[in-house]
């Protein structure tokens, strides 16, 4: 570089870190007025997330950052980011309390990872939580007397027979509600063991979550529904949506979203550990894609046994599905072995058909998410 090369960019770099620090300066501007939208919509009881709003402001901002000469994808980019934040705000906050007079909340499994969010979230809305977990049976019926909820959150395994042989003697009007990731068998374990109201969640996010807008809870319907309706809404006022279904469908749907899935991400580390794979050299090779599915597939790995062996086998008729993945898999392999690249482009053509609009929708979505996941690479990775 040349001498005038190198002041040339000091300059201008100096410029840039100007203007960076412009951008801290805004960036903390918007923080402070967004936690103060956070006092008022506190104060008369709203959630912070508003999806509309949201719409309305993108929507605006993206035809102004055109007027301008900004890609309007940049714009929604960094605005989107900085709603995330937004989200996070509101914990320190609390959210309006939609039931004022229900009596204490028992979260069984308490001080595991998802029962403790939902502590957390309660507590927030100022329920009085209290958590019974393996050592406090022996103080059960204290801690159970005058529950107006109990929420079960224990591993799969264990859910139903705990629900037989500990909730037989719940308070009449209170409700029985279970976290649990299938919903048939819980739900029937519930009705049979509670005569009062009853309810079935299944939160389709992870306790590592910071915030619980735009996330789904699904709602399998028990019994006293009308009961149960200020639960929901309290979901609600946390900001996920909640998605009503019955528990079969729930439970087929579960085969491929969660038992199939999982599976197949098990067995594709399964099979990179049986080569002997090495996985720095592979991430040096890999494509945003393949970065991708490695981070897929290596999270699996750093969370619990216990979790992943319970979710996928919870379902006999999980097993149908999977094996239904390997017949395919088995007759696509021996298009690979005979050649067969007609009947390859084929089926490929038949399953974009298939795909229909989703298939370029989820290409958009994509697009997004390996942009984002070549922004996050360390520099020597
Ligand atoms: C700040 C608000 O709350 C949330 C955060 C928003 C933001 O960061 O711009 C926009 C809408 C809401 O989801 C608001 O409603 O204005």
């Amino acid at each position: 570089m040349t001498e005038k090369t190198t002041a040339e960019l000091e300059q201008l770099r100096d410029k840039i870190d100007e203007v960076d620090q412009q951008l801290l300066d805004l960036i903390r501007k918007r923080l402070d007025l967004v936690a103060r939208v956070g006092v008022v919509k506190h104060g008369a009881g709203l959630p912070i997330y508003a999806p509309q709003r949201e719409a309305n402001m993108l929507a605006r901002r993206r035809a102004e950052a055109s007027d301008m000469g900004i890609p309007p994808q940049l714009i929604e980019d960094i605005l989107r980011r900085l709603m995330r934040e937004s989200y996070l705000n509101e914990k320190d906050m609390g959210f309006k309390q939609v039931k004022t007079d229900l009596g204490k909340v028992v979260i069984i499994g308490g001080e595991g990872a998802l029962g403790k969010l939902f502590g957390q979230m309660l507590t927030l809305s100022g329920y009085q939580v209290h958590s019974l977990d393996k050592d406090d049976w022996q103080q059960a019926d204290s801690i159970l007397d005058g529950a107006g909820l109990v929420l079960v959150s224990v591993p799969i395994r264990l859910t139903c027979e705990l629900i037989r042989d500990k909730l037989g003697h719940l308070p009449e009007h209170c409700i029985l509600a279970d976290l649990t990731s299938v919903k048939e068998a819980p739900l029937k374990a519930m009705l049979e063991t509670h005569k009062g109201p009853v309810v079935g969640l299944h939160p389709m996010f992870g306790p590592d979550v910071g915030s619980l807008a735009k996330q789904v809870v699904v709602v399998c319907e028990g019994r006293q529904p009308e009961a149960c309706e200020w639960l929901l809404e309290q979901i609600g006022i946390w900001g996920a949506r909640v998605v009503q279904a019955s528990a079969d469908k729930h439970d087929e749907a579960m085969q491929l979203v969660q038992a199939m899935r999982h599976f197949s991400t098990f067995v594709y580390g399964l099979n990179l550990c049986r080569e002997q794979a090495d996985i720095a050299s592979l991430l040096q090779f890999s494509s945003p894609i393949y970065r991708l599915e490695l981070a897929m597939v290596g999270r699996l790995f750093a969370q619990s046994p216990e979790l992943y062996a319970d979710i996928i086998f919870a379902q006999d008729k999980s097993q149908q599905a999977i094996g239904d993945y390997l017949d395919n898999y088995a007759n696509a392999l021996e298009l690979l072995r005979k050649g067969d690249r007609e009947t390859f482009m084929q089926w490929f053509a038949e399953v974009s058909q298939w795909f229909g609009d989703f298939a370029p929708q989820f290409r958009n979505e994509s697009r997004a998410m390996l942009q984002s996941v070549n922004d996050m690479k360390p520099a020597h990775q």
